[in-house]
């Protein structure tokens, strides 16, 4: 789910550049070559096709990081060769495109691109006879420094988002949308690497009472403590969620060995989570393994029913869906 929202964006630049390119570009190839120029006509055509052969790459993988990264440098690269072929006359080209270098990768590599690209134009001959060096490196920047400020106060609003999107405000957990699409991903993983992915439902025993006896602000203090205590236990592409209320579920990859890591995850609650007055807040697991087959809808189910037997069971224990 994290970057969903940056990949989309790419994405849709992607698929702007590449209808802008055709229509913008074609119609060179033709005018250059009826020209004489053939060279230039060449140039413009390989980066049309090259172009469009990338971003329908992209569109078919989603490799959007990647690909981004490789149009970027082959129009910085493409729009030097034309000026370099055609001189003069195609050296307003360089303008939108040292622009539309800050939507494709992250300013500061945008930023950095363009540089090297403002350096190779010095070398250009028979241009800055015509027009000023200085004043076409002056304007150059001057697009460049404005793009990337913009550029970058859209990455970190882009960012905001995505947070607000993805993060549940009061625990800073995972939230139940993040969940849903990280399971989508953790299916096709684990189907196609056949990864032991391991889910657990963990639900707080008795917490209606911790509302009804220390108040709800306490409440929430629980559940932040219960999302501090978990974060700190599990490793770093392990995922946590609040599922709703006092509700969580664990999403984790490539667990060796399922039991002791619900023990211990059960033992540090159990010492850590505690009341103002120190009485122990204790959690009931459900837990389902991946096996091949499984849906996003019967995994939750498979948790949610050993969470249930767990629960049956008395509480503050764990329950594995194939026991
Ligand atoms: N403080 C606080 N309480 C919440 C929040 N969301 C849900 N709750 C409370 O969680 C409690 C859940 O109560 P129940 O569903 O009866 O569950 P329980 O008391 O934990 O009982 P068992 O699950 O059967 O052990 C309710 O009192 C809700 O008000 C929240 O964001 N903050």
């Amino acid at each position: 789910m994290q970057n969903e929202l940056q990949e989309k964006f790419r994405l849709s630049v992607l698929s702007l550049l590449g209808v802008v390119s055709v229509l913008g570009i074609t119609p060179f190839v033709f005018i250059r070559y009826f020209q004489g120029n053939v060279l230039a006509a060449i140039i413009d055509l390989i980066l049309v096709l090259g172009i469009v052969t990338l971003v329908g790459y992209a569109v078919r993988t989603k490799k959007t990081r990647v690909v981004s990264w490789i149009v970027a440098v082959f129009i910085n690269t493409g729009v030097y060769a034309i000026v370099l072929a055609n001189g003069v006359d195609s050296v307003l080209w360089v303008y939108p495109v040292i622009a539309s270098t800050f939507f494709m990768v992250k300013p500061i590599e945008a930023l950095g691109i363009n540089i090297c690209l403002m350096v190779a134009c010095v070398f250009l001959p028979n241009v800055f006879d015509v027009i000023s060096l200085v004043s076409f490196l002056v304007t150059l920047l001057m697009v460049s420094v404005t793009t990337y400020v913009y550029a970058s106060r859209s990455e970190k609003q882009l960012r905001l988002l995505e947070s607000l999107n993805t993060v549940d405000e009061l625990t800073g957990a995972f939230n139940r949308r993040a969940l849903t699409s990280d399971i989508a991903q953790a299916l096709a993983i684990a189907e196609r690497k056949k990864t032991p992915y391991m889910l657990a439902i963990l639900d707080l025993d008795h917490f209606k009472m911790v509302n009804d006896k220390y108040g709800h602000a306490v409440g929430d203090e629980v559940l932040k403590d219960l999302v501090a205590i978990t974060t700190a236990k599990i490793r770093k592409y392990d995922r946590f969620y609040r599922f709703g209320g006092e509700e969580f579920v664990l999403m984790l990859p490539d667990i060796p060995n399922q039991q002791a890591f619900i023990h211990n995850l059960s033992t540090a609650i159990k010492k850590e989570l505690k009341t103002p007055d120190g009485k122990e807040v204790t959690v009931s697991f459900g837990v389902a393994s991946w096996v091949p087959g499984t849906t996003a809808d019967s995994w939750l189910k498979n948790a949610d029913d050993a969470l249930y037997r767990a629960k049956a069971n008395g509480r503050d224990c764990a329950i594995f869906s194939d026991d």
